[in-house]
């Protein structure tokens, strides 16, 4: 296996105060990672040190061909007044951009990226007029016509259902197989995120841990990153997060997903 992205000592800092911290992991070749982390923890940031549109104050960052880097945004407001066509939205991701004289091969290329994603059906409707979730399955298909080897993916599921989140999921995961490429995808639902990803990067603000799902998910070890007692709860196939002492013992037991 090569590494497709290694990161060694990354520090960046806003206004004097650390976001990222000797951030040091390497991601190989075809693997998904799995990025969470509360808010405000540096997901986003370290997301755009990879897309090099922030330079960290220290440490280096290689990615093993970086112009082969795609990337899928949070869900975006679109105007429902929006006219662009979902076909012509996806052709936008081409590499040279959308013109009406795309090629024959520019088509297929778009196409293949909308079955992908299971978009094809409402190819020639207004994107203003898509659900959320429909609207995620183009940024994705956007994405893919670049052909990239790295997707990066910031919280691509936020605001869907349970059944579009899995949906979003379960196609990266069935391209990243059938095209060998590398997955870098933030989720806040560690259940969703569990059930793809080969390794989680845990990040609180303070520090962050990365290795296999089950090392991760633990009581310790999510004790340890937060400083303060957690506990980790198997409940059937899920996971449940309990941050022991808040005052509302109800409140404090976060759910990360819904049941499968
Ligand atoms: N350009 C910036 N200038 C100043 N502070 C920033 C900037 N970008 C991010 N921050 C701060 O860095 C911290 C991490 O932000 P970031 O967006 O990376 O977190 P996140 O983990 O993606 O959060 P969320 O889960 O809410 O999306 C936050 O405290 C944020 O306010």
């Amino acid at each position: 296996m090569t590494e497709a992205v290694t990161l060694k000592n990354v520090n960046v800092s806003f206004d004097g105060k650390w976001v990222l911290r000797n951030l040091t992991f390497s991601v190989e070749s075809g693997e998904f990672l799995g990025i969470i982390g509360p808010n405000g923890s540096g997901k986003t940031t370290l997301m755009r040190v990879l897309l090099s549109m922030l330079k960290p104050q220290e440490g280096s960052v290689d990615i093993v061909n970086a112009s082969g880097l795609g990337y899928v945004p949070q869900s975006r407001h679109i105007d429902p007044e929006t006219p662009l066509s979902a076909r012509n939205f996806v052709s936008l991701g081409l590499p040279h951009k959308f013109r009406p004289w795309q090629t024959r091969k520019d088509r297929l290329i778009v196409e293949e990226a909308m079955e992908l994603t299971n978009s094809s059906n409402y190819a020639d409707k207004p994107i203003g007029k898509l659900s959320g979730g429909q609207r995620q399955r183009l940024f994705l298909a956007q994405a893919l016509v670049k052909n990239p080897q790295i997707l990066l993916l910031d919280e691509p599921t936020s605001n869907l259902d349970p059944g579009a989140q899995e949906t979003i999921a379960s196609v990266v995961d069935q391209i990243r197989r059938e095209r060998g490429i590398t997955v870098l995808f933030v989720s806040h639902d560690v259940n969703l995120i569990s059930r793809y990803a080969d390794k989680i990067l845990y990040m609180t603000q303070d520090s962050y841990a990365i290795g296999a799902v089950d090392e991760i998910m633990q009581s310790s070890v999510l004790s340890n990153l937060y400083g303060m007692p957690v506990e980790v709860v198997h409940a059937g196939s899920n996971l449940l997060v309990s941050f022991a002492n808040t005052k509302e013992t109800a409140a404090s037991i976060c759910v990360h997903s819904a049941a499968e």
